[in-house]
Order: C-alpha cells, then sequence, then structure tokens
C-alpha cells in the first residue's frame, strides 16, 4: 500500500482531491474520516493539515503528500519534490506600505510578520539581513496596519489582499511556488505509477485532439504549425487528394491553431477533449 497524505483543509485540498479523483483513485465520501483506503489501487490516504504533511512525508511515516512548495521549504523536512502539480500558483513576497521600502537591505534590524519563518530566515541569512520575524498563522497582512510589523513576507496571488491593507511588494521574489507532490527521502514502490497518473491529469487538462482534413499538398505546412507531441496520426481518406489528420494541442491555442488551418485548407476541423492520458 502506497502511503499518500492529502491536505484535508485550505485551498490546496479540493484540488489536490480532484486530481487524484481524475487519476482514478476513490477518495473518502465523509469530511470527518481522516484515513481512507482505496483496495482496488492500492493506496492509503490520510488526510492531514498542509503544514504537517511535509513533516509526516519527511520523517518517512508516510510515502508521498500533495503540499506547497512554500510550506515544504518551510518545514526543513527531509522530504522532496518530485513534481509540480500546476495548481495553487502564488509568488512570496515582501510587501510594506506602499513607498515604504525598496530594497530588503533596509529591512535590517526591523519586524518582520509571516506565517513561514524558516523560508525567510533563510532567504535574509543568505543575504546578511537580519531582521526580527514576527510569526502570525494567518491574515498576515495587517500585521503593518496593527503595529506588530514594518512590513511582511506572504502568499502572493493576485494581490488583492495587499492592496486593500495598503501595502505593495518590494524586494526579490522569495520564492515561485505552486502545488507540489513530494516522497520521502526513501522513494516508494508505487511512486511511479501515481506519478504517471497524476501527469496524466496534468496533460488531459493542458491539451486537447483536433481532426481535421486536408488537402493532401498541405500535409508538410500543417504539420508545422500543429506537430503534435511525437508526430500527428494522417489517414488515407476515399478522395485520395485528401487525408485525415489527428493530433494532440495545447489546450490554450486551439482556436488560433483551428484558424491557421483553416486558412491554410483545412476542413471538418473537430476539438475533443482528454479524460485520461499516459504520455
Ligand atoms: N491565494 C492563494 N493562491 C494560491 N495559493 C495559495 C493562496 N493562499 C494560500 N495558498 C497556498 O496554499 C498553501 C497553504 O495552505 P494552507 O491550507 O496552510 O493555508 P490556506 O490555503 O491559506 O488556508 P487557510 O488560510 O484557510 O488556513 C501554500 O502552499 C500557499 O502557497
Ligand atoms: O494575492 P491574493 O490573491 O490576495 O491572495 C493572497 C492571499 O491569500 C491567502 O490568504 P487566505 O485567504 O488564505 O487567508 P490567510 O491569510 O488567513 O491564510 C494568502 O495568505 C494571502 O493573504
Ligand atoms: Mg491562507
Amino acid at each position: 500500500m502506497l502511503r499518500i497524505a492529502v491536505p484535508n483543509k485550505g485551498s490546496l485540498s479540493e484540488t489536490a482531491s480532484q486530481m487524484l479523483a481524475e487519476a482514478g483513485y476513490s477518495l473518502r465520501r465523509d469530511m470527518k474520516q481522516l484515513v481512507y483506503t482505496d483496495h482496488a489501487n492500492e493506496v492509503e490516504f490520510f488526510y492531514l493539515r498542509p503544514r504537517d504533511i511535509a513533516t509526516y512525508v519527511g520523517s518517512g511515516a508516510l510515502d508521498v503528500g500533495i503540499t506547497g512548495r512554500d510550506l515544504l521549504l518551510d518545514s526543513g523536512s527531509l522530504a522532496h519534490e518530485v513534481a509540480s502539480l500546476d495548481f495553487a500558483r502564488s509568488t512570496f513576497r515582501f510587501a510594506a506600505p506602499v513607498g515604504e521600502y525598496s530594497d530588503i537591505s533596509q529591512l535590517d534590524g526591523l519586524r518582520i510578520a509571516t506565517s513561514y519563518p524558516e523560508l525567510v530566515d533563510n532567504f535574509l541569512s543568505a543575504r546578511n539581513v537580519k531582521a526580527k520575524l514576527v510569526r502570525l498563522d494567518g491574515a498576515v497582512e495587517s500585521a503593518v496596519r496593527l503595529g506588530v510589523a514594518d512590513a511582511i513576507a506572504d502568499v502572493v496571488e493576485t494581490g488583492a489582499t495587499l492592496r486593500a491593507a495598503g501595502l505593495e511588494i518590494f524586494g526579490p521574489v522569495i520564492l515561485e511556488s505552486s502545488a507540489v507532490l513530494i516522497s520521502a527521502p526513501t522513494e516508494a514502490d508505487g511512486l511511479q505509477t501515481l506519478m504517471r497518473r497524476l501527469h496524466g491529469v496534468l496533460v488531459a487538462r493542458q491539451y486537447v485532439i483536433m481532426d481535421y482534413d486536408l488537402p493532401v499538398g498541405q500535409l508538410d505546412e500543417a504539420v508545422r504549425i500543429a506537430p503534435g507531441i511525437e508526430s500527428p496520426t494522417v489517414s488515407p481518406l476515399r478522395d485520395d487528394e485528401w487525408v485525415a489528420v489527428r493530433v494532440m494541442i495545447p489546450r490554450a491555442e486551439a482556436n488560433q491553431t483551428m484558424d491557421k488551418l483553416y486558412a491554410l485548407g483545412a476542413r471538418a476541423l473537430l476539438v475533443t477533449a482528454i479524460h485520461a492520458a499516459r504520455l
């Protein structure tokens, strides 16, 4: 049994569970259940606080887990990242009242509020800045206004929370974060299967299948426009001046690609979703 840690709350939990479901696993139905066994796939899910997941996986108590890259680095755990999962994207930044600071050297001797003290301490120590870290659990953006800190270091997604608190980012990017899959120091047997399945979900979300008919003379140009992963499938049609082409294309570019192929002479362009994939 592969033992997998899954976030039970917070902004990672819903998407993490949805990804696992799309990867073919069965998941708990009752939110109060903290452990759930998927016998058919030989995995056991442990629902834990996202901040604790790196600790369990780093100690080897659990084999793998889904958490945030920022939480992994802040934990100081021996777990390591094995894949980025492409959701909960954010940056980790310093911020202060608008116009107050422009460089992290100005933070020397000041108070910085954060929920990620290890991450911030490592970043500042490597740059010889000595600040006093004030550890808070959340709503860190209020710390300056309430007088417990001079600046903050926190997760920034859209920047709306900072703006509402009268703060702005300054200094270098501390970290580009996203949800990640992490492994215990010794990689478990089932890890590769889990990774392939999750990768399949990412591919299914990022790509679509496009079919179209094309005058045979335009094939080279069409393949330049949509080259696919390995190479497109080209099938004969009853009319030997035409071929049928099937190719994977990035979902985000589907309409531009259809426009270009149509202009080239392609017709009967059809786009369909991928439900699962192994590349
Ligand atoms: N607005 C956001 N956009 C993207 N990722 C976020 C956002 N807020 C938090 N995260 C990410 O979620 C993870 C933290 O999850 P955690 O559940 O501990 O806190 P949370 O999502 O802020 O939940 P809560 O605030 O309810 O405690 C981190 O990896 C963090 O980068
Ligand atoms: O840049 P934005 O789009 O505004 O998102 C960033 C905010 O989202 C998270 O807060 P959350 O709602 O989780 O509250 P918390 O501070 O209590 O964790 C994070 O801690 C930031 O405060
Ligand atoms: Mg939060």
